[in-house]
């Protein structure tokens, strides 16, 4: 787990071996103990170089110990021992210096580092701090409001920042491990004292407390609180300090969410079909180049992330002004993009064109058409016609039936959805829709091509609303039965926002434009207009709220227009309609605390998340999380609606789901689903046992 080897005669080198990112799990920490004190005791041995194998430093703590009790040597006291050598010793980093990582080689006395290398403490992103000296020694490197900036945020630097902040000695471009060992020769024997950063004092800076001040109201508190003690206390009881504060932390449930999502994230990437497909047996296309059909704001936001990863991008939209338009708003995007990250703008990697034609050469196609059924239809039977016979047809429909779509084409097995978020160019989801022909090979290439375009892919059976839609549904349902019942849109807001979404589901329906679910509704038969007495409240034999449709009957379109949930000019008109509403339905206004908003619209959603993972549309609860954080605005420190439900107790869940659904025995979905009753009933396992529960049919069509 640590390699000990003597190189150039007088070096002893240890090489941290624990694929796939030398973590220091306790085998490695052993080893490294171990490695340091052969090193120290060799009379041929004159200094010493840490590395990680092939390439990579090390990603830190390993994160699957957190949960477990700890075994093995701790890391605090091995990297004090380090600090404490008398040889010199040189970290060479190259590929990631994370959290524990960069800790390590802040307790050796010299740190290399190849210009590719990233380095950051990103323990704060896992709801923790750098308990390994992190808080302490960063701040004495490169003072405090530097390294306040580093910790509280958890980014990472580039090799060269980190030369100008101070936090490595030198940068190369050659093989770090040979330049830290020729490196190593030259310190040989000097002195080490103002090398261990523990011993450094903090540099002064102005102001200190208004800059502790200012942090603290806006990020993780117990970060600034340890950041602070290196600044005014000596390094031992500022460790201590560091230590207590870690404790705070390390069993939390937000630290146990946010360590959840961070493999959630990285388990949708194995990806499986109830038809057999498999993510390591089934091999992705190469697209070089892809044609983007539709120019909208969807489209366009598809072009640029397309373009930005660096496909050759035929953009293909037949009405004149927009074309005009679209052009120019994706070259302002590519150039805005280009200026945040510090480049230049690539040019010619997008054609135009006002013809279908132009996409004939395209290996991947991906269509951002209106949402209509009609309008979809035919632009594929004209793309079957025109594109190559190998080509993927894509559709970046957020609802419609890509099987449907599929049977328009001459090979529906190269036909998938391909679900983008707005603003497409910058959301990190991307829900890969296959059908019931879809083949394994255009699974893995779209899901591929989403991964080039850093976007975390999940793939998703063919069902409507598919994954995301389809328990958002749900959940508007619930917050529109709400507001009949007495709520208000900012009652229901507050609750969800103190629950941590960004923002509530007024809010962000709002921003997103009424009109879009209002269309969906009138297409599937549910929005009618003119209907009165009870039946206005019942479709298709379930209650049903008409209140958004009715919203936009009134023109109010969310801020597209002005006024929506909320009115952006002073006008009480909501507040007055609601009021009318529920006296012409004979509905009793009644007090709704935070509690009964919350369990309503979330645990609605959830039990269609498990009826989700029963229909096998997703493959485990980790999809329908990455999911919901990642597209839904999901407080990502409560790990997914899943993770969620897997926190407060599954038999909670379907106790207060049978509650609700006892008192509102017209809406069929609160009651718990059959998934979620079968889990309850053989004791709630824990959510990384739930997919040996799934099972059944998957097809919802
Ligand atoms: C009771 C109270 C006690 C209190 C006591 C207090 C004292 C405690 C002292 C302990 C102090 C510890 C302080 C240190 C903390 C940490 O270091 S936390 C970890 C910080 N590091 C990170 O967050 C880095 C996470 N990793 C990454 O960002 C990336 O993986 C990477 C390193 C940049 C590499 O990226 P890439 O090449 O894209 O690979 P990935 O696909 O992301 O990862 C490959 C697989 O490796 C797994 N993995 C990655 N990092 C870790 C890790 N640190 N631990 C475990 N596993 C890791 C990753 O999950 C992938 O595997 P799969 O999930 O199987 O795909």
């Amino acid at each position: 787990m640590a390699q000990y080897t003597r190189v150039s005669g007088s070096v002893g080198l240890i090489t941290l071996q624990n694929p796939p990112v030398n973590a220091l799990s306790a085998a490695v920490r052993l080893g490294i103990g171990e490695a340091v004190q052969r090193a120290l005791g060799d009379q041929e041995v004159q200094s010493v170089v840490i590395c990680g194998q092939n390439g990579l430093f090390c990603g830190g703590a390993d994160i699957r110990e957190f949960g477990k009790e700890m075994t093995g040597p701790p890391l605090v006291p091995m990297i004090h021992a380090i600090e404490a050598a008398t040889k010199p010793v040189v970290a060479a980093i190259e590929g990631s210096a994370l959290g524990g990582g960069l800790e390590l080689a802040l307790g050796c006395h010299y740190r290399i580092s190849h210009c590719k290398a990233r380095l950051g403490l990103p323990e704060v992103t896992l709801g923790l701090l750098p308990a390994a000296g992190g808080t302490q020694r960063l701040p004495r490197l490169i003072g405090v409001p530097a390294a306040l900036n580093l910790i509280t945020t958890g980014h990472h630097v580039t090799a060269a920042e980190a030369l100008q902040l101070g936090i490595v000695d030198q940068v190369t471009e050659h093989n770090a491990v040979d330049v830290a060992v020729k490196f190593a020769l030259s310190v040989t024997g000097k002195p080490l004292h103002d090398r261990r950063v523990s011993s450094l004092e903090c540099p002064a800076a102005p102001d200190l407390d208004s800059l502790f001040e200012e942090a603290m109201l806006k990020v993780r508190v117990a970060c600034v609180q340890a950041v602070r003690a290196a600044a005014t206390l000596p390094y031992a009881r500022g460790m201590e300090r560091e230590k207590a504060l870690m404790a705070t932390l390390f069993g939390s449930g937000q630290a146990r969410a946010l360590q959840y999502f961070f493999f959630a994230q990285r388990a949708v990437g194995r990806w499986s079909t109830p038809g057999g497909a498999r993510w390591d047996t089934s091999q992705p296309r190469p697209v070089r180049t892809a044609a983007v059909i539709g120019l909208g704001t969807m489209g366009r936001g598809i072009t640029v992330a397309l373009a930005q990863a660096g496909l050759s991008v035929v953009a293909v939209e037949t009405q004149a002004k927009q074309l005009t338009e679209a052009r120019k708003a994706v070259a302002g995007m590519l150039k805005r993009a280009a200026v945040r990250r510090g480049t230049t703008p690539e040019p010619g990697s997008i054609t135009y064109s006002d013809q279908l034609q132009a996409a004939a050469r395209a290996d991947l196609v991906i269509e951002a058409v209106f949402e209509d059924m009609e309008v979809k239809e035919t632009l594929f039977r004209q793309l079957s016609a025109v594109c190559r016979p190998d080509a993927l047809l894509c559709t970046n429909t957020s609802s419609l039936d890509v099987d449907h779509l599929a049977s328009q084409t001459r090979h529906p097995h190269l036909v998938l959805g391909m679900h983008f978020f707005a603003p497409a160019q910058a959301m990190k989801l991307l829900e890969v829709v296959y059908g019931a022909r879809s083949s394994p090979t255009a699974v893995a290439t779209a899901m591929q091509l989403g991964k080039t375009m850093g976007k975390v892919s999940v793939a998703v059976g063919n069902c409507r609303g598919f994954a995301g839609n389809r328990m958002l549904k749900r959940y508007l349902e619930q917050a529109f039965f709400l507001l009949e019942e007495g709520a208000t849109p900012e009652g229901v807001d507050r609750a969800l926002e103190e629950f941590g979404f960004a923002m509530g589901v007024f809010r962000m329906s709002d921003l997103s434009g009424l009109d879009v679910g209002w269309r969906v509704r009138k297409a599937e038969g549910l929005a009618q207009s003119g209907l009165t007495g009870p039946s206005a409240r019942v479709r298709q034999g379930r209650r049903y709220s008409p209140l958004g449709d009715l919203l936009c009957e009134h023109q109010r379109f969310g801020q597209k227009s002005g006024r929506g949930w909320y009115q952006y000019e002073p006008d009480p008109w909501l507040h007055r309609f609601l009021e009318e509403y529920r006296a012409r339905h004979g509905l009793l206004p009644r007090r709704i605390d935070q509690q009964e908003v919350l369990e309503r619209c979330l645990f609605v959603l959830i039990n269609e998340g498990f009826q989700i993972l029963e229909d096998r549309i997703v493959a485990g609860p980790e999809d329908i999380d990455a999911i919901y954080v990642l597209g839904y605005g999901w407080p990502r420190h409560r790990g997914g609606p899943m993770f969620y439900a897997h926190m407060v107790g599954l038999e909670r869940v379907a106790q207060r789901l049978e509650h609700y659904h006892q008192a509102h025995p017209e809406v069929p979905y609160l009651q718990p689903c059959g998934l979620l009753r079968r889990l309850v009933a053989s004791g709630s396992p824990p959510i990384h046992r739930w997919r040996r529960a799934i099972a059944g049919p998957h097809s919802q069509l």
